[in-house]
């Protein structure tokens, strides 16, 4: 047996070809594939000293899903294998940190509730207590995924790093995307560049920023981007940074996750010609205390609900204008007049994002200003 640092390292395609054999081997499909060796990592890498210790928190979604034959790269289930075998899938992972895995849920993400939000919230904030614990690692369907980050960004009060990572292509695919994206976050979670930065996300070898980053489509690896671009990228091992977020995250934020137990409702009412009034009024009489409106372009109200709209506000629900756009940003009294109806505008927030900015800045305040200045701060 070699030593740890000695043992002979998989190359990241090499781990994509070991996930898919061993899961594959799993629901009998295809058998494995030969491995190749891999030079040890350069100096500078987060394996030079002392190796950090992450834990891998698994929660479901594709990347832990297994379809029934390798060509089924979009006809499978999400949340069946176990962290246990996606950890043994990745042997290279052994090359960059000590990884330990949780298995918090087993779901898609799309059934992710803000029940499951707050209870993985608080685990990554509990871990990252520890002074035995250097970065975690979440597993999570890329459905939601987005929020997720968001959240975690927002709400844990620690420096250290926070990576949530997917795949798009269930683990027992032909070139499947989970093995190697999970390197790329344990390599990122390990990695001293990545303390400060906010929740990261790894998709595809780029790594991106939690707070900006949206799934754009539903079929390829390259599912994830951000209109403010990628913070950089992990190549063979090693993370390269470029860019560092600039709004408040973490220790400069002021929500705690350990001082939220529940967050209020908040509904999103989906812009389009031919709106009728029910859309909003109903997520008023389910509760909401807020509604993003993910307008048409600037984030538009039409003209024939802008009533509709001034009443919700004036019996206490607030609206937040968000765009169905997806790039750019909302200005205030852009299109509308933010100031004389009382709304909020969600700035660069996408309407899935001010949803969740919104039900955790509403822990705190209800004040229209107050919750204004939130969406310009995160
Ligand atoms: N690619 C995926 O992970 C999609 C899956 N529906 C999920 O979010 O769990």
């Amino acid at each position: 047996m070699y030593p740890a640092q000695l043992r002979p390292a998989r190359s990241p395609r090499a781990a994509r070809f070991a996930l898919a054999a061993l899961l594959l081997g799993a629901v009998g499909a295809l058998p494995g594939a030969p491995l190749q060796a891999r030079e040890m990592p350069e100096a500078g890498s987060a394996t030079e000293a002392r190796k950090p210790n992450v834990v891998i928190l698994a929660t479901g979604g594709t990347i832990a899903g297994a379809g029934a034959d390798a060509s089924n790269s979009a006809t499978y289930q999400a949340a069946k294998v176990p962290v246990d075998k996606l950890i043994a899938a990745v042997p290279a992972m052994a090359n960059v940190a000590n990884v330990r895995g949780e298995q918090v849920f087993q779901i898609a993400s799309e059934s992710f509730t803000d029940a499951q939000l707050i209870q993985l919230g608080k685990r990554v904030s509990q871990l990252l207590k520890q002074d035995d614990v250097d970065g975690v690692v979440i597993t999570h369907g890329t459905d939601t995924l987005e929020e997720t980050a968001l959240f975690l960004n927002l709400v844990v009060r620690s420096d250290k790093p926070i990576v949530v990572v997917g795949s798009m292509r269930p683990s027992t695919a032909i070139s499947a995307d989970g093995a190697l994206n999970l390197l790329d976050a344990v390599t990122a979670a390990s990695s001293k560049e990545a303390v400060g930065k906010g929740v990261l996300v790894t998709m595809n070898d780029y790594i991106q920023a939690g707070r900006d980053v949206t799934k754009r489509t539903n079929i390829v690896p390259s599912a994830f981007s951000s209109q403010w671009g990628p913070l950089g990228m992990v190549v063979e091992g090693k993370t390269y940074f470029f860019r560092a977020p600039y709004k408040r995250h973490n220790t400069s934020s002021e929500f705690d996750i350990d001082t939220i137990d529940s967050l209020p409702l908040v509904a999103i009412v989906y812009g389009s010609g031919n709106m009728f009034p029910g859309a909003y009024t109903a997520a008023v009489d389910a509760g909401a205390k807020a509604i993003v409106n993910a307008g048409t372009g600037n984030g538009s109200v039409p003209g024939y609900l802008v009533d509709t709209l001034k009443d919700v506000r004036q019996k206490g629900t607030l609206v937040i204008r968000s765009s169905r756009v997806g790039d750019g940003f909302v200005l205030r009294n852009a299109e509308q007049p933010d100031d004389k109806y009382d709304w909020v505008v969600a700035h660069d927030f996408n309407p899935q994002k001010a949803k969740i900015l919104a039900a955790v800045a509403l822990t705190k305040t209800s004040d229209t200003k107050e919750l204004q200045r939130i969406f310009w701060e995160y």
